[in-house]
């Protein structure tokens, strides 16, 4: 100690100034949550809220799941420290926003707390939770028990709560793991297992969540079916049948739209998939 410090000053510091930076962080966040709301609103893309404990993978996971190169996971506590979205596409190719939030600590320094609840308020604007579990981490059940109650406290709509999606990560890590909770899914963000069945499970909660349906309608290539549905849905897919002029278009769309288009076409020939 030649600085004159003594080791529990020297800890001190360090702490203090790790303190600064999540405070710096947290504060930078609130101010991107606006941003990212606005820029929500915008595009209604569904927004999916991916949660945990710091360390548990949920970075790699996003980064997996969207193929963004950019994206840096790091074996440190915080190493995501700024939420941050980004677009990835469901097995149907509906687009949707993974926003990578700040994870979980047992020990979170107490005056931290309530900024870090502060943080997490933005998860109600979300469509769904997925939540990331590290099930090698020696505290994996305590830990989930923490980020359900701390999700709990927040007021979140109940419809969020009942659709959490439980991602069992890094089961790379032990052999043949099998999930003891029933709708947990068991993956390996980093190698890529179980990806597929995460992005169908998610694909159908969101369109539980968000009201819409996917459809194949068989619509008639003169009338005005087919532009109207590229403006007022998504449209995946056109099979055009050219020698009866007919196309059949597969589309996702909101309650709303699908009521107004059996209004507009009442006789047009629908396939609820
Ligand atoms: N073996 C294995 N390691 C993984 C897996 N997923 C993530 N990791 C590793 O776990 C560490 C943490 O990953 P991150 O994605 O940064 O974790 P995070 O949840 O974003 O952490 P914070 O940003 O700190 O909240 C990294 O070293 C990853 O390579 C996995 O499926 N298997
Ligand atoms: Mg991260």
């Amino acid at each position: 100690m030649g600085s004159g410090e003594t080791f529990l000053e020297t800890q001190n510091r360090v702490l203090k100034e790790r303190e600064l930076k999540i405070r710096n962080a947290l504060e930078k966040l609130r101010r991107k949550r606006a941003l990212l709301r606005a820029q929500r609103r915008k595009c209604e893309f569904p927004i999916v809220s991916v949660m945990g404990y710091t360390n548990s993978g949920k970075t790699t996971l996003i980064k997996a799941l969207t193929g963004e190169a950019g994206l840096q996971p790091r074996d440190q506590l915080f190493a995501t420290l700024d939420i941050t979205a980004h677009a990835g596409y469901l097995p149907s190719h509906m687009a949707v926003i993974y926003v990578d939030t700040i994870g979980f600590l047992t020990d979170l320094p107490h005056n931290l707390v309530e900024s870090f609840s502060a943080t997490l308020e933005e998860v109600a604007y979300s469509d769904l939770i997925v939540h990331v579990r590290d099930i090698t981490h020696p505290e994996t059940i305590l830990q989930k028990a923490t980020v359900l109650s701390v999700l709990r406290n927040l007021n979140l709509p109940s419809h969020l709560l009942d659709s959490i999606v439980e991602v069992h990560n890094k089961v790379d890590l032990t052999e043949r793991y099998k999930p003891t909770e029933e709708n947990a899914l068991a993956v390996s963000a980093l190698h890529g297992y179980g990806l597929e069945e995460l992005k169908q499970e998610i694909e159908k909660k969101i369109l539980t969540a968000t009201g819409k349906k996917i459809l194949t309608v068989n619509i008639n290539l003169e009338g005005p079916q087919l532009s109207w549905l590229y403006k007022e849905a998504t449209v995946q897919e056109v099979e055009v049948m050219p020698e009866d002029g007919r196309a059949r278009v597969k589309v996702i769309i909101s309650s709303s739209a699908f009521g107004r288009y059996k209004n507009l076409f009442p006789n047009s020939e629908i396939f609820i998939s």
